[in-house]
């Protein structure tokens, strides 16, 4: 079942109005699919569109129902004044969270990102990886349909990168569907059920890991060598 289906002409910004053309796709309940691309490919523009957050946008993206999703961003951002418990609560009253439910989750969360010591701290505080880990114990607190991912791997240390992973394979088996954004393609290779390969705006290569080494006729061949592969030929 798809809970989030794209399909855009084009979008990008006033000075730029086709960053991203063509682009469709959907992401089926708990699927995790890896949204792959060099530098300037059109990926943030991509998860951009599908946030809203684009005015010059011709096409449409729909979520399933009332299907409610969660942003986490590369960038983290914070309310300067408010501590992480704090954060955790506005997110709980957002999205009318039951008090004892999300409590208890907050406080799990916390220990298992071991931030539990941080809690009445300011994030705006914190290390990169520490402020991180607080995007996405809010994004695992609310538990949404669908997760959108962007970059999550690059402030994150070994261990919490593992414990981040475990987290979302256990989302993807309650059925969320999860969109991610990633450079880091051993990992992707590894957790991903589908790739959507981007270059110069576009779909250049879409499907499981069989799919693209089919589409670039190399059997067997990592994720990097055929996205290498599919760059050549698409240049
Ligand atoms: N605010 C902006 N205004 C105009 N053009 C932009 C803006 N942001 C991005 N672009 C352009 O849109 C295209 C796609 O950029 P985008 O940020 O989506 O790439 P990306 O795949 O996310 O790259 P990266 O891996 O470096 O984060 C690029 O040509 C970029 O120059």
């Amino acid at each position: 079942m798809n809970v989030l289906t794209i399909n855009i002409k084009n979008a990008g910004y006033p000075d730029n109005k086709e960053a991203i053309k063509d682009m469709q796709f959907s992401v089926n309940k708990g699927e995790l699919v890896g949204l792959i691309g060099a530098n300037g490919a059109g990926k943030s523009t991509t998860i951009k569109t599908i946030l809203g957050l684009l005015k010059d946008v011709d096409g449409t993206v729909s979520f399933e129902g009332e299907s409610r999703y969660a942003y986490v961003p590369e960038h983290p951002v914070f309310y300067d004044s408010l501590t992480l418990w704090e954060h955790l609560e506005l997110a709980a009253a957002s999205f009318q969270l039951q008090t004892e439910e999300w409590i208890e989750r907050a406080e799990k969360l916390l220990v298992y990102f071991r931030l539990e010591k941080e809690k009445h701290e300011l994030p705006s505080s914190f290390s990169k990886g520490m402020k991180q880990k607080v995007m996405l114990i809010t994004a695992f607190l609310i538990q949404p349909a669908v997760y959108i991912i962007d970059e999550p791997f690059i402030g994150l240390d070994p261990r919490a990168t593992k414990d981040f992973l475990s987290l979302l394979m256990k989302e993807r088996e309650r059925g969320a569907a999860i969109l991610m954004s990633t450079h880091v393609l051993d990992t992707a290779e590894r957790i991903c059920d589908r790739f959507l390969l981007m270059a110069g705006g576009r779909l250049v290569a879409e499907g499981t890991l069989t799919d693209i080494q089919h589409t670039c006729g190399l059997s067997g061949a990592s994720l990097l060598d055929c996205f290498d592969n599919i760059l050549e030929r698409s240049l």
